[in-house]
C-alpha cells in the first residue's frame, strides 16, 4: 500500500464493511445552564487575553476584578477530587472534556460531524491561546483534538478504546487564524484493536498526519466503587 493511500479516508466506509451503521452522539442538555454562560464568558476572556504583551492596555483594574471573580467562584465550588466524581453522575466527559466540551474553558471548542463516508470531520479556526511555532498551532494542541477526534471516529465506525499507542508527522505548518480542516476515520479492526487514521489541512495543504492504535479497555469511575465505563463516554 502507498503511503498516500494510508491517509485516504475515501474508502474508510467500504473498510468498515456492511456492519457500517454509524452511532450518532446524542447531544446531551447542560446541567447547568449558567455552567455553560460561566465556560463561555471564561472563553472570552481567554481569547482576549492571549497574545497581549507588549499592547500597552491597561490592564490592572482587570486584574483586580477578575481576582474578585476567581475568589468568589472558588469559595463556592467544591474540591476538584469531589467535582470528578459528581461531574461523572451527569454526562461523563460529553459535555467536560477539553476538546469539545461546552463545559470545559480550555476546549476550543470543536464540533464534529459524522460523514456517511465513514469519517468524522471538524472545521476549526484557533487563535492565539494555542499558539506554538510564530503564528503556528502547537503540535501538542493538534495531536490532543486529533486523539480526541480519533475516539469519536471509533465510536462513529462502531469500535471504543483507549489510546495505547499514537503517532504524528507534521508535515507542515498549520496556521492559526485561518480555518482548519480536522478529518479522523477508522483505518483498520482485529479484535480488541482499532488502528485509526488522522489528517490536519489548510485549505488544501496537508499539514498534520496521525495513526493510532486504540485498545478496548474500561477505567474505574471516580466515586462509583465497582463501576467502570469506556473511555469518555459516561456510560458503563
Ligand atoms: C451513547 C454513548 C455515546 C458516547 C460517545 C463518546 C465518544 C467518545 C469519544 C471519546 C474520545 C476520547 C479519546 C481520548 C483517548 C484517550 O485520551 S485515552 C487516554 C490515554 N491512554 C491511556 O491512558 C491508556 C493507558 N494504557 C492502558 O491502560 C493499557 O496499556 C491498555 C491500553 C488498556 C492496554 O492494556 P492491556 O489491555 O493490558 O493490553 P495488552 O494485553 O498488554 O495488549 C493487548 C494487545 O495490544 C498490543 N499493545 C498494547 N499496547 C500497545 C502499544 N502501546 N503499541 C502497540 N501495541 C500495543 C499488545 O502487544 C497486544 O497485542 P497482541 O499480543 O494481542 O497482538
Amino acid at each position: 500500500m502507498r503511503d498516500d493511500e494510508l491517509f485516504s479516508f475515501e474508502d474508510a466506509r467500504q473498510r468498515l464493511g456492511e456492519s457500517f451503521d454509524p452511532l450518532p452522539v446524542p447531544a446531551i442538555p447542560p446541567a447547568d445552564p449558567d455552567l455553560d454562560r460561566v465556560v463561555v464568558e471564561l472563553r472570552r476572556l481567554r481569547d482576549a487575553s492571549a497574545a497581549l504583551a507588549m499592547s500597552e492596555v491597561e490592564l490592572g483594574d482587570i486584574a483586580d476584578r477578575l481576582g474578585e471573580v476567581a475568589s468568589l467562584l472558588e469559595s463556592r465550588v467544591a474540591g476538584p477530587a469531589d467535582r470528578l466524581e459528581t461531574m461523572w453522575k451527569g454526562a461523563g466527559t460529553r459535555r467536560s472534556n477539553p476538546v469539545s466540551g461546552p463545559e470545559n474553558p480550555i476546549a476550543p471548542p470543536v464540533d464534529f460531524v459524522g460523514c456517511d463516508d465513514g469519517s468524522v470531520m471538524a472545521t476549526v479556526t484557533l487563535g492565539p491561546a494555542y499558539q506554538g511555532p510564530p503564528g503556528c498551532v502547537h503540535g501538542g494542541i493538534s495531536a490532543l483534538i486529533i486523539d480526541h477526534m480519533m475516539g469519536l471516529a471509533n465510536h462513529w465506525g462502531g469500535r471504543y478504546g483507549m489510546t495505547a499507542h499514537y503517532e504524528l508527522d507534521y508535515r507542515s505548518p498549520t496556521p492559526l487564524l485561518q480555518p482548519l480542516t480536522f478529518r479522523c476515520w477508522v483505518h483498520e479492526v482485529d479484535g480488541r484493536k482499532t488502528w485509526t487514521h488522522g489528517t490536519i489541512h489548510a485549505g488544501d495543504r496537508l499539514c498534520v498526519e496521525a495513526r493510532g492504535l486504540f485498545l478496548e479497555a474500561s477505567v474505574p469511575v471516580p466515586g462509583q466503587p465497582g463501576t467502570r465505563s469506556t473511555v469518555a463516554d459516561g456510560s458503563q
